[in-house]
């Protein structure tokens, strides 16, 4: 009996691999400087939340990697990160294998929560779960970040460093029982022209990574939102005036600091219970329509059992 998803329809369940592909915040993001490739060597501490998009894949002969989603604004040919990571995922391994990828989307498009990442980070993982070719997470991740900065740190998820341009990790093996309240302002913002917005004053040498990581450690869940920086986040609210209004507006309604994910243009607040962020929630679902309350999550719930350590 077909199975109804949202506007997906599911036919043989039996052989379909599922996996949820969980979304970022940046907790830290400084920018050292720009480097000679096109990409800036960065230092950041990432945390995944639990906002996630749905994968299943199913096998298909050899060269078919096609894609199914319900979201509208996004490609569903070549250019789809998780059809990427499909291709790369044969070519690497030379199975002559193909995979349909249906993808219930619900990470915001080009918001700065690595959406598009988590989704190929997911496809790879699964894939090695489907065609149990038992690569290790460090394997995956390096054929991972062929395709984007964010997917090494998405195939492992939870708490992590990210340097170099992303791909270089350090995991931080604590996770704050914390809370985000996301707000989406629906601009589509590009990565590429915020990073090419930098200035030299936005640099740094002195990263926030280590401060927040001790914070971490300690367990200290107040002290984490005064560590919060961004060093992309002048350049996006110089591109959009109305963003810096609008986080004003949201520091104003919640009493609380307002940081913004990635290149943006998500904002967030943190908070330290659920009741917090409840509240802050209320008050935010008064002067905005797309506002999500989210769990910070380790490691162990994104990986799962899927593949070797
Ligand atoms: C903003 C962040 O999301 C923070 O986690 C990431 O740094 C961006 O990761 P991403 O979206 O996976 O980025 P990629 O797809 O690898 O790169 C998109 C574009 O962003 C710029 N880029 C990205 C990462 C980086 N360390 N330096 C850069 O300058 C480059 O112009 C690149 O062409
Ligand atoms: N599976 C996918 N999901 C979302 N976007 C995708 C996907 N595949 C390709 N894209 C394209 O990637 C671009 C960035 O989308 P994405 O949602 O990954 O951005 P992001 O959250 O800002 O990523 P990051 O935080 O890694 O910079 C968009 O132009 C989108 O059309």
């Amino acid at each position: 009996m077909p199975l109804h998803l949202g506007m997906l329809v599911l036919v043989e369940v039996g052989h379909l691999l599922f996996k949820r592909a969980y979304a970022k915040i940046n907790l830290t993001l400084d920018v050292l400087g720009r480097r000679d490739d096109g990409y800036h060597e960065v230092d950041m501490v990432m945390q995944s939340i639990d906002l996630s998009d749905l994968v299943w894949l199913d096998k298909r002969p050899a060269g078919e990697v096609t894609i199914e989603s319900t979201s509208a604004a996004i490609p569903v040919d070549e250019r789809n990160l998780a059809v990427q990571a499909a291709r790369c995922f044969f070519e690497h391994t030379g199975i002559a294998a193909g995979v349909h990828i249906q993808l219930e989307k619900h990470i915001p498009i080009a918001a700065g929560l690595a959406g598009g990442s988590s989704d190929a980070a997911a496809v790879l993982r699964g894939l090695n779960e489907l065609f149990g070719t038992g690569m290790s997470l460090e394997e995956l991740s390096q054929v991972g970040a062929r395709i984007g900065s964010d997917v090494p740190f998405c195939m492992y998820g939870g708490t992590a460093i990210a340097r170099g341009r992303g791909e270089k990790l350090t995991r931080i093996p604590y996770v704050l029982p914390m809370f985000a309240v996301l707000v989406h302002p629906r601009l589509f913002v590009s990565t590429a022209e915020v990073y090419q917005g930098l200035r030299p004053d936005d640099f740094t040498d002195s990263p926030a990574s280590a401060a927040m990581v001790s914070c971490l450690a300690e367990a200290n869940g107040q002290g984490i939102a005064p560590l919060v920086r961004n060093a992309l986040q002048r350049v996006t609210f110089d591109m959009y005036p109305e963003l810096r209004a609008l986080a004003e507006k949201v520091e104003a309604v919640t009493h609380h600091p307002v940081h913004m994910s990635g290149s943006g243009p998500t904002l967030f607040c943190l908070a330290v219970t659920s009741g917090q962020a409840q509240r802050m929630y209320n008050a935010l679902r008064g002067i905005m329509k797309d506002v999500y309350i989210c769990r910070f999550v380790g490691a162990e719930e994104v990986v799962g059992q899927t593949a070797a350590e």
